[in-house]
């Protein structure tokens, strides 16, 4: 029988990764002379990858962005993001002991993120995480992205799991969207980067601490269906 999937997503639920966000969005933006964007900012920012974080980042401060200087200002924030990796990012508490814990339990892993492949990548590598995931795919690894299903279910697929057995576990609203519209349970973490409330994003279960995220808890949802 095929072993059940855990499919996570990455900025804000697996790793903690919001000051190096900051940082290099403010390093891409500076070019422009923009006002650096805090933590808070950020929330409304990410979720959609480098490029529409940085386009948001001038929508924010009122500046103008033409499509053609995009490229330009993306190249700034990968190589500044990279140079710096894994910066001031760790997993966020409790994270590796439920991995060591689910793997032991014999569940299928992966990571389904929009934030691009090549960032994603040797992030997971550098903290020494890449050997838990039977696959990790980025926003750009398939045509479609969350909230679209089809980056759930086929990063599902890469991992060698079935759509029908598995859960996905996320901080934001693309995550639990994408879930839904894959017909997948879902469980939202609250210390991510949501700019709504996490009570409000209809995830079928909520986890204050990686403590929580168990083989009971993932049978749970799976039998519910
Ligand atoms: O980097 C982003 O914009 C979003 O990344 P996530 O899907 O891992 O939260
Ligand atoms: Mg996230």
């Amino acid at each position: 029988m095929t072993a059940p999937t855990i499919v996570f997503d990455l900025d804000g639920t697996l790793v903690d990764t919001a000051p190096d966000l900051v940082e290099s969005l403010n390093h891409t933006i500076a070019v422009a002379n923009l006002e650096p964007v805090t933590y808070d900012d950020l929330t409304h920012l990410v979720g959609q990858g480098a490029r529409v974080m940085i386009a948001r980042a001038f929508a924010l401060r009122g500046a103008p962005l033409s499509d053609d200087e995009l490229p330009a200002l993306l190249d700034r924030f990968i190589e500044h993001y990279k140079a710096n990796m894994p910066g001031q990012s760790r997993p966020f508490p409790g994270l590796i002991d439920a991995l060591d814990r689910l793997t032991g339990a014999g569940f299928n892993l992966a990571v389904c993120t929009n934030k691009l492949e090549a960032l994603a990548l040797p992030l997971i590598e550098k903290l020494d995480m890449t050997h838990y995931f039977k696959a990790i795919a980025g926003g750009d690894t398939f045509a479609v992205r969350k909230p679209d299903p089809g980056h759930l279910t086929s990063t599902i697929e890469r991992a060698g799991g079935n759509p029908r057995l598995a859960v996905m576990v996320g901080d934001s609203d693309n995550d639990i969207l994408a879930a839904r519209n894959a017909a997948i349970p879902s469980i939202a973490v609250p210390f991510g980067y949501s700019h709504e409330p996490i009570e409000s994003l209809g995830a079928d279960r909520l986890i204050r601490h990686f403590d929580e995220l168990d083989a009971a808890l993932i049978g749970e949802l799976l039998g519910h269906r």
